[in-house]
Order: C-alpha cells, then sequence, then structure tokens
C-alpha cells in the first residue's frame, strides 16, 4: 500500500501554476500574482503635510508657548489636490490640510490644535502656542516605497491589502495565475439529484456538490456534471470531452474506485494513464490518479461522503492551490497541536483522518460522534478540523495529543 505522504506527493506532482494572465484590479482579489507589482515613482510622491494645521518654518515657531505665543501672517491655503505655490518666508506660514504637498520654505507643520485658529474660518494671521522640530508632521517623499521597489511580490496570493497596494503604486491591472476550472463528476446508478425523491435504494447525490463548493472554496471554479450512471463508455466519452476542452484544467471523480462488480471509473480507465491504488489511510483507501490522454489531471476519489471529504482536502486542494501558483510550501492546510476530549479506534497500519471539532483552541472532539464511518455524511456538517492518527498507532484515548489540520477558520 502507497502511504498517505507518498500519494500526497504524487497529487502534489500533477499540477503547475496556471500561465498569467492580465486581470483589472476588480478581478484580482483571491488570484496569486504572477510578476512582481514594482513602484514606478516615489510614493508618496511629494513631501506632504500628516496634520491640518499650518505649513511654518521651525526656527520662526521654536520659541512658541502658550504663554509667549508667536504670530505668523498666513499667505496661502493649501487643501489636498491643490498644492499652494507659495513660498513660506521667514514670519509666514500656509494653511494646509492633511495629505497637501508641503509648500516651499516650509519644513515643518503645526497642528490646528496648537493655535488660535479655528476651521474652516480664514483668518490674515495666526498665533501658534507649541514649537515644532524641523520635519515635524511631515510625510517624506519615497518614505513608503521607491521607485524600483517590490510592492505586492510574485506569488502574493491577492487579498484586500494587496489590491490596495497595487492601486496606490497607479496601477489598474496585474498578472495573475489564471483561476483553475475543475469538471466534477458524480458517478453511481443509485444517485438522484437533491430535491428529487429517492426511491429504495436510491439516494441523493451529495458528493458533486461538496466537491463544487469544495473546489471555489479552494479558490478555483467549479464544472458540476452529472451524477452519470455506471456505464464505462458514457463515463468514457464524458472524460475524453472534458480531456479536450481547453478550458477545464482538472477533473475530480466520484465513486466507482473500489473493488465493486461495476466500479465504473476503475473499469473506464483501466489501462490508460491514470492507476488505481490502495493508499493506506482511513477514510479514502481505494484512489485513481493521472492524466487523461490529452493530459488533463484526473482525482479518482471514492464514493463515500466522507471519504470524498477528506480526500479532497489532502489530495486535490494542494493541487489546485499550486495551479493558483501558491508556493509548495503554502499549498497545506495550517497544522495546530491539539488534546482529544475523546478516544476511538485507529485501523492498523493505515494513518486515519478524523473529522473533529474544536471544543477549545487546543482541544477536539470527533464531529462524528456515532463513529468513524466513511458514510456518516450529515456529520461532517460539524467538522472544523482533520486529526491525524499515524499508521502505528491503533487507539486513539482521551487525553492523547494529535496533530490537526485545521479545515475551517
Ligand atoms: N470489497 C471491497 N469493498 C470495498 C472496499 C475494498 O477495499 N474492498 N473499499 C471500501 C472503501 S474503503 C470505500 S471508500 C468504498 C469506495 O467505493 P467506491 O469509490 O467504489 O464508491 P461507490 O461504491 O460508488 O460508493 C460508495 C458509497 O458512497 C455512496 N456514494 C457514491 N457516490 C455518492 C454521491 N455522489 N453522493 C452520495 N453518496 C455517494 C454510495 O452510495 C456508496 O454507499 O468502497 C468500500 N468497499
Ligand atoms: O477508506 Mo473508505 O474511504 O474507508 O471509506
Amino acid at each position: 500500500m502507497r502511504t498517505l505522504t507518498e500519494h500526497q506527493d504524487a497529487a502534489l506532482a500533477l499540477a503547475a501554476p496556471l500561465p498569467p494572465v492580465e486581470v483589472g484590479l476588480a478581478d484580482a482579489l483571491g488570484l496569486v500574482a504572477a510578476q512582481d507589482v514594482v513602484a514606478d515613482a516615489p510614493l508618496p510622491r511629494w513631501d506632504n503635510s500628516a496634520m491640518d494645521g499650518f505649513a511654518v518654518r521651525a526656527a520662526d515657531v521654536e520659541p512658541a508657548s502658550p504663554d509667549t505665543p508667536v504670530t505668523l501672517r498666513v499667505l496661502d491655503d493649501a487643501p489636498a489636490g491643490a498644492p499652494s505655490s507659495a513660498t513660506v518666508e521667514p514670519g509666514t506660514a500656509i494653511r494646509i490640510m492633511t495629505g497637501a504637498p508641503l509648500p516651499a520654505g516650509a519644513d515643518a507643520v503645526v497642528p490646528v490644535e496648537q493655535t488660535d485658529a479655528v476651521f474652516p474660518q480664514v483668518t490674515p494671521t495666526v498665533r501658534i502656542r507649541a514649537g515644532v522640530p524641523r520635519a515635524m508632521h511631515v510625510r517624506r517623499a519615497g518614505e513608503d516605497a521607491r521607485p524600483g521597489d517590490v510592492v505586492v511580490a510574485r506569488g502574493t496570493l491577492i487579498g484586500a491589502p494587496q489590491v490596495g497596494a497595487v492601486a496606490s503604486v497607479g496601477r489598474d491591472r496585474l498578472s495573475v495565475h489564471r483561476r483553475p476550472r475543475v469538471a466534477v463528476v458524480a458517478t453511481g446508478d443509485e444517485l438522484v439529484a437533491p430535491g428529487e425523491p429517492p426511491a429504495h435504494g436510491q439516494l441523493p447525490d451529495s458528493n458533486s456538490w461538496l466537491l463544487a463548493a469544495a473546489v471555489r472554496e479552494a479558490g478555483a471554479d467549479p464544472v458540476r456534471l452529472g451524477p452519470l450512471p455506471d456505464d464505462p463508455d458514457a463515463l468514457l466519452g464524458a472524460l475524453a470531452r472534458l480531456d479536450d476542452d481547453p478550458t477545464i484544467d482538472a477533473v475530480v471523480t466520484s465513486g466507482g474506485v473500489s473493488a465493486g462488480a461495476f466500479d465504473v471509473v476503475k473499469a473506464a480507465l483501466a489501462g490508460t494513464g491514470v492507476e488505481f491504488v490502495a493508499v493506506a489511510v482511513q477514510p479514502g483507501k481505494p484512489q485513481g490518479l493521472g492524466r487523461l490522454p490529452a493530459g488533463t489531471p484526473l482525482f479518482a476519489l471514492p464514493g463515500n461522503p466522507v471519504s470524498v471529504y477528506t480526500s479532497f482536502e489532502v489530495f486535490v486542494r494542494p493541487a489546485l492551490l499550486r495551479m493558483r501558483g501558491v508556493d509548495v510550501a503554502d499549498v497545506r492546510r495550517t497544522e495546530v497541536v491539539a488534546t482529544t476530549d475523546d478516544g476511538w479506534r485507529s485501523p492498523a497500519g493505515r494513518a486515519q483522518l478524523m473529522p473533529v471539532r474544536f471544543v477549545a483552541p487546543d482541544r477536539v472532539r470527533r464531529a462524528t460522534d456515532g463513529g468513524s464511518g466513511s458514510h456518516l455524511a450529515t456529520r461532517l456538517a460539524l467538522v472544523e478540523g482533520l486529526a491525524v492518527v499515524p499508521a502505528d498507532v491503533d487507539e486513539v484515548a482521551a487525553g492523547d495529543v494529535l496533530r490537526v489540520l485545521r479545515v475551517r477558520t
């Protein structure tokens, strides 16, 4: 049997960052920068005021105090966006607002609170009640970024602060890795669409909905198909169409990969570039992995709903993140160490991925209170983490300390 880590490595090896595309700022959120975004001018562009007040020469106001105020003649007004072209000469000041360029001759700003001025009134003179040292309340040109500085590095996931940083250097477009489009295919004659009444022996297809949502949560666009019947020819035809579609970057199937007499995915893909292996993990032992004939990566996951979920988490999600351009070191879930409040059995010789919920930041319980069965689909609604029980442990006891992959934050 293949180890969990070996199969994770094999799954990740199918993925490479998708080619870069240029997008506008409105479409960049959640994508990964494919090139550095570089400042081409200093930021701020010019020395400017950090306060609403008066631009002065520090030497003029140095002796000012509440008892010995210094009176300056107000030459001009400098609101943000309408710089003053006047020069501050000895004995003068320019009324200035936050963000306005510092006028020539001035080397400091006195906040309005340290004067007798009452904004918005305009007065010909101002009494300054406190001295300020040179450069006080002045934001220097280039102190945020200098020309050539990288403001968003290649490989960075674009969130709101990064969108702001790109816009602040005056760029409205950037190069990002394309968002993967991932086809999700459920197989099984027993499946009906959620909302349709199931006959005896039938059940709602939950996997394709879970997978489509998981694909979206992983930052990719899902294309949901099926459920398809247990007919290898029909499945092969559907997979061939997906493989030939240049907009589809990966295919994920559910079901039909174990040892049954009607295991359609295995039957359809036997002898192709997809290999079917047993992985030493529970749930999720039977797995298919490889490339369709035209090269599209295919992840064939087992049909049990909990197996589908845990398999997506540890095998498919990291590969999709890699396609998005996320660094290999960052494609896995954050791991925490937690003590379990309950105990359970784990299969000897197989690692176990136990769905858990957090009862405290460092304490977990099973999400599936009824047991560890991979059919307990509704219990998944409680999952916040996957506790990883090592392959050489066959019993977990309350009080044991486990590694837990945080799947919900
Ligand atoms: N003789 C053996 N039998 C089984 C083995 C084995 O090694 N030898 N492995 C077991 C394990 S472990 C798993 S996991 C399952 C995997 O089976 P398949 O991938 O072939 O999946 P199916 O048989 O198609 O379905 C399994 C189970 O899941 C339900 N299912 C399937 N698709 C959906 C869906 N879209 N939505 C909701 N539920 C779904 C299906 O009805 C079955 O109950 O095999 C074991 N057997
Ligand atoms: O490994 Mo199966 O995936 O136990 O349910």
